[in-house]
């Protein structure tokens, strides 16, 4: 009898599974973004219409309806387009920015030096490390370097007044690519309404892109990392080293579990002990 159901019913157990499985992964991919409240709204004003159809049975509203839907097909990659580009873009990439060789651990340890030296300065500064999405939209929109990293440059980048210390830096495959470059801002609302422009251009270029943000603020000189969109604000020198070692150094053993934390924003925030600020 048991078996005779699990033979009839097993496909439709796998068909519950992927379809669960991929609406918790849509739901996460929209969580963060602006798009969610509009799919939101949607998924609401759908559920309420559909009901009320039932319940009274609209010929017309119904007719209506139905000719919207054919629209909805057409307007929905259109409004999510941000959304689906990052979603494509992430799905087609590969990891190919990960620190394993000597050369590249020796990176890490000098751009952690430099980060704290600004930060103990008091000098604002923000860095883009590019991952796995090119971030070369955003190095054409400030002055393009190709240079090597070191703490003398991004100290004199980053040193008021000068003429490249507005915007943010872009790092790929460990070199300065670029420097007084433009960020899209993140429209998202913000739990701590302090965070400026300098931040939320943080929170915008990761909301566009899976580089990694690191931010010092002039004011207080905090350091942040935002990954995902997500802050993590007011690290201090070790946490901050803590994180970035978490993030960049998982080495090919252990990639998968370093990469699975990172996509994971509740462990991610529970594993730097800070909170969160930015709401979703
Ligand atoms: N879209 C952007 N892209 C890159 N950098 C930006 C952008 N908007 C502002 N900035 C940088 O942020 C600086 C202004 O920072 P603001 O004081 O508003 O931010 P903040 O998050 O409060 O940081 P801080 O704690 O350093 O004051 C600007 O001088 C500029 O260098």
């Amino acid at each position: 009898m048991v078996w005779e159901n699990v033979s009839k019913h097993w496909r439709d157990g796998i068909e519950i599974l992927i379809l669960a499985i991929a609406i918790y992964q849509i739901f996460r991919a929209f969580r963060a973004t602006r798009g969610a409240r509009i799919l939101v709204g949607l998924v609401v004003i759908l559920v309420a219409i559909t009901l009320l159809l039932r319940l009274f049975e609209f010929a017309v509203i119904s007719w209506l309806v139905t000719r919207a839907a054919i629209l909805l097909v057409f307007a929905v990659p259109i409004i999510f387009q941000p959304e689906l580009r990052n979603a494509l873009a992430k799905l087609g990439s590969s990891r190919l920015f990960s620190f394993s060789n000597k050369s590249q651990l020796d990176f890490l340890e000098i751009f952690e030096d430099s980060v704290v030296a600004l930060s103990k300065k008091r000098i604002g500064a923000l860095f883009a490390i590019e991952r796995d999405i090119t971030l070369k939209p955003f190095e054409e929109t400030g002055v393009m370097l190709n240079a090597d990293f070191s703490p003398e440059l991004s100290m004199t980048v980053f040193f008021p007044k000068t003429p490249l210390h507005d915007g943010g830096m872009v790092i790929s495959n460990k070199k300065v690519t670029a420097a007084a470059c433009v960020f899209p801002v993140s429209q998202r609302e913000l739990a701590d309404r302090s965070i400026g422009l300098r931040h939320r251009a943080a929170i915008g270029v990761t909301e566009e892109s899976d580089c990694v943000a690191v931010i010092v603020s002039e004011e207080t000189g905090a350091i942040s990392i935002c990954i995902d969109g997500h802050l993590e604000r007011n690290l201090g020198e070790e946490k901050f080293r803590k994180r970035m070692a978490d993030i960049f150094l998982a080495n090919d053993d252990n990639n998968e579990k370093g990469v699975s934390k990172e996509s994971d924003p509740e462990a991610r925030v529970a594993s730097s002990g800070d909170r969160d600020l930015v709401s979703d």
